[in-house]
């Protein structure tokens, strides 16, 4: 499943489109659980889940791609979720190429850059990471084990003055970026690696 067509999910006009990027290796139920909050958090319509072809930070490949959007599609059937392949078939890996792909795609719709909050503790390390915030607003969900979750890191701090306070990321999709916010969701502690680590995939 490396390329093919084109096809991206169904959103109307105007739609609030949530993007939760990932490695799904193997995809949990931490990932629904963030997903429905961000959902509710962000006032987000919708939420695509771009399986990964690869993390550029993470040094293993992950299993094959036909076996994580698969084994994702089982778990994540909520009816305003969609899980996509669309990284391998624009043939993107940087997350700063395939918002702007996508942007150019679909002009008419509000993307919302959705990650937990270790991965805010690391954003900048991210290629182009200032020119991600500047294009999309960021929803972060709060995972444990990451101290304060990332709110005291680097890219935090460069854009403290575009963090919006908890009552109003419910606006989050609608504000103009660079526009982000953290919610502090009832803490999961599920991870891909331990379940590597169990043998569970
Ligand atoms: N339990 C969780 N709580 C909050 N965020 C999570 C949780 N699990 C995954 N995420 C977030 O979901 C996104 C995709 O995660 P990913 O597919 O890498 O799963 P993972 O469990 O972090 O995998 P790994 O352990 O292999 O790093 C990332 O932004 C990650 O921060
Ligand atoms: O673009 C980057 O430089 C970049 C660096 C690290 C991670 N990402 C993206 O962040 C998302 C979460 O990655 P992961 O492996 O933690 O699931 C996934 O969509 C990755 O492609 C992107």
């Amino acid at each position: 499943m490396a390329g093919g067509p084109l096809i991206l999910p169904p959103a109307g006009r105007g739609q609030i489109v949530g993007l939760l990027g990932g490695s799904f290796d193997p995809p949990h139920l931490g990932h629904v659980a963030i997903t429905k909050q961000a959902m509710a958090r962000f006032g987000l319509d919708r939420v695509w889940w771009l399986v990964s072809p690869g993390n550029p930070l993470k040094p293993n490949g992950p299993a094959s791609m036909a076996r994580r959007v698969a084994a994702a599609r089982a778990m994540m059937t909520h009816p305003r979720v969609s899980v996509t392949d669309i990284e391998a078939r624009l043939h993107t890996r940087y997350t700063a190429d395939t918002l702007a792909a996508l942007q150019r795609l679909r002009p008419d719709l509000r993307f919302v850059w959705l990650m937990g909050s270790d991965n805010l503790a690391q954003f900048h390390r991210w290629q182009n990471w200032r020119g991600i915030m500047d294009s999309v607003p960021i929803g972060v969900l709060a995972r444990p084990g990451s101290g304060l979750g990332g709110q005291l890191s680097p890219a935090a701090r460069a854009y403290a003055g575009a963090r919006l306070t908890e009552t109003q990321s419910h606006l989050l999709g609608r504000k103009a970026a660079p526009a982000w916010a953290f919610a502090h969701i009832p803490l999961n502690g599920l991870s891909s690696t331990a379940i590597r680590a169990k043998g569970g995939w």
